[in-house]
């Protein structure tokens, strides 16, 4: 019998082999991802970068967080994991960014890099992940359990240079399907229904538009952001890039937190003047009224999975160089077993980002904005083997296309007594960060 009469093997699903190793830096970390499509998630210069991708499940439509995170936790449960360093980001890890609306044309990603260099509490990692199809022959031998005492140089991983330092690529943007006076017309509206009863709150967002003509210049995009927004969340996954202050919930080993912000006021001129802004915001009735719909939300979604969740008492006012906003802090335990994306579940999209009532404040928005948000004001982060992980709300962000077309996104949450003119102006603030992180 000749070998091709052999019975053929069972065919053998795929699993993933991840070894995570200390390494003695990986500073600076944006510059050594991959330039067309990195992937990052950062904050003070701690956190991780991507490279290449072995793995992408897509989802879309009303089920697209669980069926993404059933999906994840499949992969997970088959993976063979060696982590010599043990700290959030180590070991296997999918960057993520999930679309706002069930109804959305965009599709939402969790994407397995094959590298991914990390630091954190001054510790720098690199993990390898590769696919391996259960065929011995197939398995990368570097990619196999290396030997005891064995470092990321014996194992054959070479941790890319950082590219040199460039200028950030220059887009025009001009306004999107939203021109500003439509803008001033839809939170009048949103105003008449408000008071008319309908709702309570209504988030509403509108676009800027341009163009990226650089393919590779994201990098100098991105590390912009960190520079001058270093206290936020800087992103880049599968194209959608930003800078956001907003926690929607971290998973920690049992340990629940997010930050909740809703209420934004500008930065004073002088120190003086910049003080009596934020005081100003934090008795502003209409803020305040604004940002207690926003916490109420995520503490009635977090609280059936959290055994304990405390808020901080008042809220407080976070300093962003381009804004002030009000914003709560929330710390919990878990109660039930859930995993990061079970609770990014349960609480996107939030009030900061929707409204009150959310199915009606849903309903509002799709139709007094009229455009499909994509991944603006969605969940972005990332989740790990076991199902913790990091997840803000994109937002301060854009979506880079293929074909280069770049669209910004910022909105205001919209509640009795908005006024058109300062609401507008107040969108403005919030596409500053991205707006000059693309040379504008
Ligand atoms: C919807 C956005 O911001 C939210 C988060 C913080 C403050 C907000 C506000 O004051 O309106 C928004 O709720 C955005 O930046 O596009």
């Amino acid at each position: 019998m000749s070998h091709t009469d052999a019975p053929a093997p069972a065919a053998a699903e795929p699993r993933l082999v991840v070894r995570t190793f200390p390494v003695d830096e990986t500073d600076p970390l944006i510059p050594r991802t991959d330039p067309r499509n990195p992937l990052v998630w950062l904050r003070r210069g701690e956190g991780v970068v991507g490279l290449g991708e072995v793995a992408r499940i897509e989802s879309s439509g009303a089920h697209r967080i669980e069926d993404a995170a059933a999906a994840w936790t499949a992969l997970a449960a088959d993976a063979d994991i060696d982590d010599r360093v043990g700290l959030p980001g180590t070991g296997l890890i999918a960057f993520g960014a999930f679309a706002f609306a069930s109804h959305s044309a965009a599709t939402s990603v969790l994407i397995v890099p094959e590298l991914v260099l990390g630091r954190r509490d001054g510790r720098a990692w690199v993990t390898r992940i590769a696919l391996a199809t259960g065929d011995p022959d197939a398995i990368d031998p570097d990619a196999s359990a290396p030997a005891p005492g064995a470092d990321a140089e014996a194992s054959g991983i070479v941790i890319p240079e950082p590219a040199p330092k460039r200028k950030v690529p220059r887009v025009t943007f001009t306004p999107g399907s939203v021109p500003p006076a439509a803008y001033e017309a839809a939170v009048a509206e949103a105003v008449r229904r408000i008071d008319a009863g309908e709702l309570r709150k209504v988030v509403l967002a509108r676009q800027l538009v341009g163009e990226l003509h650089e393919d590779d210049g994201l990098r100098a995009t991105i590390s912009r952001l960190a520079e001058d927004y270093p206290d936020t969340w800087v992103f880049a996954v599968d194209g959608l890039i930003g800078a956001s202050p907003e926690t929607l919930v971290r998973v920690d080993h049992g340990q629940v937190s997010a930050r909740v912000l809703a209420g934004t006021t500008s930065r004073g001129a002088g120190e003086a003047s910049d003080r009596d802004r934020a005081v100003a915001l934090q008795h502003s009735t209409k803020d305040l009224a604004e940002h207690a719909l926003a916490v109420a939300s995520a503490v009635n979604r977090l609280a059936p999975h959290t055994a304990r969740l405390d808020a901080s008492p008042e809220p407080f006012t976070l300093q962003l160089p381009n804004l002030w906003h009000l914003a709560t802090d929330l710390k919990g335990t878990l109660g039930d077993g859930s995993t990061s994306l079970d609770l990014v579940r349960a609480v996107h999209p939030t009030a900061a980002v929707a409204g009150t009532p959310r199915r009606i404040a849903l309903e509002t928005l799709a139709e007094l904005e009229g455009f499909d948000r994509g991944r603006y004001a969605g969940p972005v982060g990332w989740v790990d083997g076991d199902g913790d992980g990091e997840w803000a709300i994109a937002l301060r962000c854009a979506q880079v296309d293929a074909d280069g077309t770049v669209t910004a996104y910022a909105g205001c949450g919209i509640v009795h007594d908005s006024v058109p003119a300062d609401e507008l102006a107040e969108t403005d603030m919030k596409f500053r960060p991205i707006v000059e992180a693309f040379g504008g």
